[in-house]
């Protein structure tokens, strides 16, 4: 089926806080070229850019009218202070003990951190539900447990453009350093010694760099290090050989790159993949004489093999900027060796870099407070911005859906539910936004928890429901034509929900931007999704409708929608009424005793405020 415009239309509530940053967003700009990096002017607004209106609401984190309270845990750019303090209150406290943080996490909606802050399972629990977004202003979020952090529904957001150029030339500095001794002779000279013969260097150019992690720190420095004269090979195995290629760069083997390299350069995340990747086995396949940058994660090393490579001059020196533990313990193997220079995790540590970090965690941390989706959001399902937007209108629809099916049910005895799409799209459509929402719509009339797109997968499979999805190819140019969404139980709260298959079901679709309710069981309605809606069933015959509507007008509840539907003329109708507000017990009473009225029921679609 395909929905024509109704002329009655829901007009969504626009929020205070988007439509203020977006005009605040869209008055600077400009775009800067910083070597080949498009390092975006935060000001400009990638999310004005991305012409999400301001009432798009995907995630529900942040309530209506409260001011959000915004933690900044560590040092932040003025700019990006003063963006969150347009919007929230802003408790700018630095290097907080573990036990002041957990004492505060309960207080704030938001909390906006760099590498130093380690946001665990134990915090996410003391903020008992609180705690909305973490904002990482950087790119790995190694310190955060996602894991814990989806679980209760915390959207965790990153910067990950706004450090890549500082990070690389960062790993460019320590490369030459490390080729020419530059930090130990700086180091001699201050103790008073001219050694030059003792700190004779090697040339980099026609050596192998070998990159490890060609993502964006990765590109870059291998961008510069070409500019040096050197061969580069990288290792990534998810890197395209195409894009490396057009910077003059191969794609290899990890042994490969092992055994090729007389320079490394490392640029992976630190995962459970990555940790410890360099070790014995690694170290062993490498040249004699290779020397070793890491402005990545200092997990990715592990210590005592890298001491064990030194000692022995397969590795003939390391440069530092990452530790497994930071600040490393006084007697970390690796700090005072003199064939090792260190530097205390100062990759992103530009001025620049941190300014734009800032507003890049700023605008991402106050769009997910106002419970959108950002694309720098790391712990929900990532889409292109222009996917976003074309589903942003089936969103509330797919809520309103799961709503009003979970409310026709009678008690919560069940454990499946079926959602087929109607889509000339056909398998292209991308269903996961819309199942978490059908799902966010249920479960939040049957649990306590916060839902949202975060945990709302995670959440029915705790509970034990099975979705199902279905998508049927169907005529037409719109996204979607019809969303059905089907509960597997006959135990209804009304009958003439139960269709023929014995599941409560309801259908709808999107007219004009709006959500509408077209099928409750067998029969076809027309009803906007918004407000309270009474059900009424009836037999088919004069004056049932005015006398629920003088029921209701006696009660002076507003009608703002009404849809008539039967099986055949004399037989079975029901009637669907949007009303502004729930009639009380006494006035639903009322209507069930109107002569020719077989049951009323009445769901809510009203969204907390
Ligand atoms: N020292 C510092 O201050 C900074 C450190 N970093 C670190 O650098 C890392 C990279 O940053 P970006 O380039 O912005 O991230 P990115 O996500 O653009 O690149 C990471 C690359 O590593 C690759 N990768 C993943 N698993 C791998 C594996 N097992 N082996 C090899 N490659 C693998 C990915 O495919 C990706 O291409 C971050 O995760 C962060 O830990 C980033 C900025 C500053
Ligand atoms: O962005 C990253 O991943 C970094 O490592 C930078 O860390 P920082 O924000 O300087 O503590």
């Amino acid at each position: 089926m395909q929905c024509s415009a109704a002329a009655s239309l829901t007009t969504p509530v626009a929020r205070q806080a988007a439509p203020r940053m977006q005009q605040r967003l869209a008055g600077a700009g400009g775009a800067l070229q910083v070597a080949g990096v498009r390092v975006a002017h935060r000001r400009a607004g990638r999310a004005a850019a991305l012409g999400r209106p301001a009432s798009m609401s995907v995630v529900a984190v942040a309530s209506e009218a409260a001011k959000p309270t915004i933690l900044v845990a560590e040092k932040l750019g003025a700019g990006g202070v003063d963006m969150l303090k347009e919007v929230g209150t802003v408790d700018c406290s630095y290097d907080l003990s573990k036990e002041d943080l957990l004492a505060k996490i309960s207080l704030v909606d938001a909390i906006v951190i760099r590498s130093a802050t380690k946001v665990t399972r134990e915090v996410f629990e003391a903020s008992k539900g609180r705690l909305k977004v973490v904002g990482r202003a950087g790119v790995g979020i190694d310190n955060v447990d996602l894991a814990a952090a989806s679980e209760v529904g915390c959207l965790v957001v990153n910067a990950p453009t706004a450090n890549t150029v500082a990070a690389a030339e960062h790993g460019i500095a320590l490369l030459c350093a490390l080729a020419r001794n530059v930090a130990q002779a700086d180091s001699a000279m201050k103790a008073g010694r001219w050694e030059r013969s003792k700190w004779v260097g090697v040339s980099m150019v026609g050596k192998t760099l070998a990159i490890m992690g060609f993502g964006k720190v990765g590109s870059e420095v291998a961008r510069r290090a070409r500019g040096l004269g050197m061969t580069v090979v990288a290792y990534d195995p998810y890197a395209s050989a195409e894009k490396a290629a057009a910077l003059g760069v191969t794609i290899v083997s990890f042994d490969e790159a092992l055994s090729r390299g007389d320079f490394f350069s490392l640029h992976m995340p630190l995962t459970p993949n990555t940790k410890g990747m360099f070790n014995d086995e690694a170290f062993g396949k490498m040249k004699k004489g290779a020397r070793i940058v890491n402005v990545a994660r200092g997990g990715v090393i592990d210590d005592d093999s890298l001491v064990r490579a030194l000692d022995s001059g397969v590795v003939a020196g390391a440069a530092l900027d990452v530790f497994e533990i930071e600040p490393p313990a006084a007697d970390n193997p690796l700090v005072g060796r003199p064939d090792v220079i260190c530097t205390p995790h100062l990759g992103a540590s530009t001025k620049e870099a941190q300014e734009e970090v800032a507003y890049e965690i700023a605008e991402a941390v106050i769009s997910a407070l106002n419970g959108e989706l950002t694309p720098s959001c790391v712990n929900a399902p990532m889409m292109a911005p222009e996917v976003l937007k074309e589903l942003q209108p089936y969103t509330q629809l797919a809520d309103g859906l799961g709503r009003a099916a979970v409310q026709l049910v009678e008690g919560s005895g069940f454990d499946d539910v079926f959602i087929t799409y109607h889509s000339p799209r056909g398998d292209d459509l991308d269903t996961r936004l819309l199942r978490a929402m059908v799902v966010k719509g249920i479960l939040e009339q049957i649990t306590t928890s916060q839902v949202n797109l975060v945990n709302a997968d995670l959440l029915a499979k705790k509970r034990g429901l099975r979705i199902t999805e279905t998508v049927v190819p169907a005529d037409g140019d719109s996204v979607l034509n019809e969303i059905e969404v089907s509960i597997g139980t006959n135990k209804a709260r009304f009958s003439s929900a139960v269709d023929k298959s014995g599941r409560i079901t309801v259908a709808g679709c999107v007219k004009s931007g709006a959500p509408f309710l077209t099928k409750i069981g067998t029969f076809d309605i027309d009803l906007g999704i918004e407000g309270e809606v009474v059900l009424v069933r009836q037999t088919d015959q004069p004056g049932i409708i005015a006398a629920v509507s003088s029921e209701l007008a006696t009660n002076k509840i507003n009608i703002s929608f009404m849809s008539v539907a039967r099986e055949a003329k004399g037989t079975q109708a029901i009637m669907a009424i949007g009303v502004d507000e729930a009639p009380s017990a006494a006035v639903m009473r009322a209507i069930t005793d109107i002569t020719g009225i077989q049951e009323v029921a009445v769901f809510s679609e009203k969204r907390a405020a």
